[in-house]
């Protein structure tokens, strides 16, 4: 069995567990540090590890398939082999990065038909393809391919966008149960639940995937562009109707803030490009707020931004040796806050954890949000 549900806390639906793979197992709830084209930019595996503690990596389908190829990875005997990183990774689809990537892209029954962001070439993806590309991938968990709708949207809209997600998951499915892995170790499929921020669709899309007996559910259609607020309310609606004793993926999301809240409401993994993205903008996240490094007021603070935290950034650099880096775009900067952000959302997490486990996490949650929100 891919879940084992641990401890649930008392007075909220925050909750203990662990994932279990063939390439080991995962404490959640868990973030996922993003690796798009196999390396979490600006950090080597073995940081990852050691420094970092990542215990799961995402990687990327619609990338990794256009750059280096599948036939490349598949010579390398997977993703893992290819970019030396023996931990679990989850992929997902490709299908969001058709959305949010390449401008031409053309939604069909068949697939989604779109053209490279690279070079223009034309390219179909299928909920069947995505599957032989996640096993060629060798990914520990994969995701469907699904149609993530804009917010805001109709309510037509949504529904039909819901029911498409519905026929394609069935297509995907079945090519999932109808294929093996490739390398020999076990791999798990998630569906994903839709139907933009409309309660009934929600409730309908969760009904659907939950039959269909996936190993685990991810909540998408959520973390773009709606309110914060009305992505906790979908959140909880989800986590209300979905099984206890399986894994709950809330993609895309998100800020130490909501990360917090959204533990609170019964999520058990986390993805988010902003811990490495907005790092290379000089966003830092402490535990006493956000940090913009690249403002002129920490152009002369002669002093680290957390002697306490575990992470030789926060200790060891100065604020103006820092925004030094990043005023000349220094490369030394971008790993150093890529590497202090990952560690700092892997520390939330594991706070998060041992608060469950002794019972302090409900009248810590809501503070700490607001601690970790404020702009310094
Ligand atoms: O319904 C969805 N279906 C499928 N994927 C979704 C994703 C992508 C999740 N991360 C993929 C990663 C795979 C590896 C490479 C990087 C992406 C979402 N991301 C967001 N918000 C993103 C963001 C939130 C804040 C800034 S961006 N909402 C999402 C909703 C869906």
């Amino acid at each position: 069995m891919l879940f084992e549900l641990h401890k649930e806390d008392q007075s909220t639906k925050a909750r203990k567990g662990i994932l279990k793979t063939d390439h080991g197992n995962i404490e959640t709830p868990i973030f996922m540090p993003v690796g798009t084209l196999g390396t979490v930019k600006a950090v080597k595996p073995e940081d990852l590890r050691d420094k970092i503690h990542a215990q799961i990596i995402l990687g990327n389908a619609y990338h990794l398939y256009l750059r280096p190829g599948c036939d490349i990875i598949e010579e390398a005997g997977g993703l893992h082999r290819f970019m030396q990183w023996d931990g679990p990774i989850l992929t997902d689809s490709g299908g969001y990065q058709i959305y949010s990537l390449s401008d031409n892209r053309e939604l069909k029954e068949k697939g989604a038909h779109f053209k490279s962001h690279l070079d223009g070439s034309k390219h179909l993806f299928t909920p069947e393809n995505v599957v032989e590309i996640q096993r060629v991938l060798g990914s520990d968990i994969m995701m469907l391919l699904d149609e993530c709708p804009p917010y805001p949207c109709s309510y037509e809209y949504a529904k039909e966008s819901m029911e498409l997600t519905h026929r394609w998951a069935e297509r995907g499915r079945k090519a999932f149960l109808d294929t093996e892995s490739k390398y020999g170790h076990r791999q798990y499929q998630f569906g994903i639940i839709q139907g933009g921020t409309y309660e009934d669709l929600r409730k309908e899309s969760t009904q659907f995937m939950t039959e269909q007996d996936f190993e685990g559910l991810a909540i998408g259609g959520l973390s773009v562009g709606e309110p914060a607020e009305l992505m906790y309310e979908m959140a909880d609606l989800n986590t209300d109707l979905m099984p206890a004793g399986k894994p709950r993926y809330l993609m895309g999301v998100g800020t130490p803030a909501n990360l917090l809240h959204c533990v609170a409401l019964g999520i058990d993994m986390f993805d988010c490009v902003m811990p490495t993205r907005n790092a290379r903008n000089g966003q830092i996240f402490t535990r006493h707020g956000i940090i913009n490094i690249r403002n002129a007021k920490w152009k002369n603070h002669h002093k680290v931004f957390d002697k306490e935290f575990p992470s030789d950034v926060s200790q060891k650099y100065t604020m103006s040796y820092l925004h030094h880096l990043f005023r000349n775009s220094e490369l030394l900067g971008l790993e150093l806050t890529s590497i202090h952000n990952l560690t700092f959302y892997l520390w939330l997490m594991e706070q998060m954890r041992k608060r469950i486990k002794d019972g302090t996490f409900s009248d810590w949650y809501a503070g700490m949000a607001e601690q970790v929100d404020q702009k310094i």
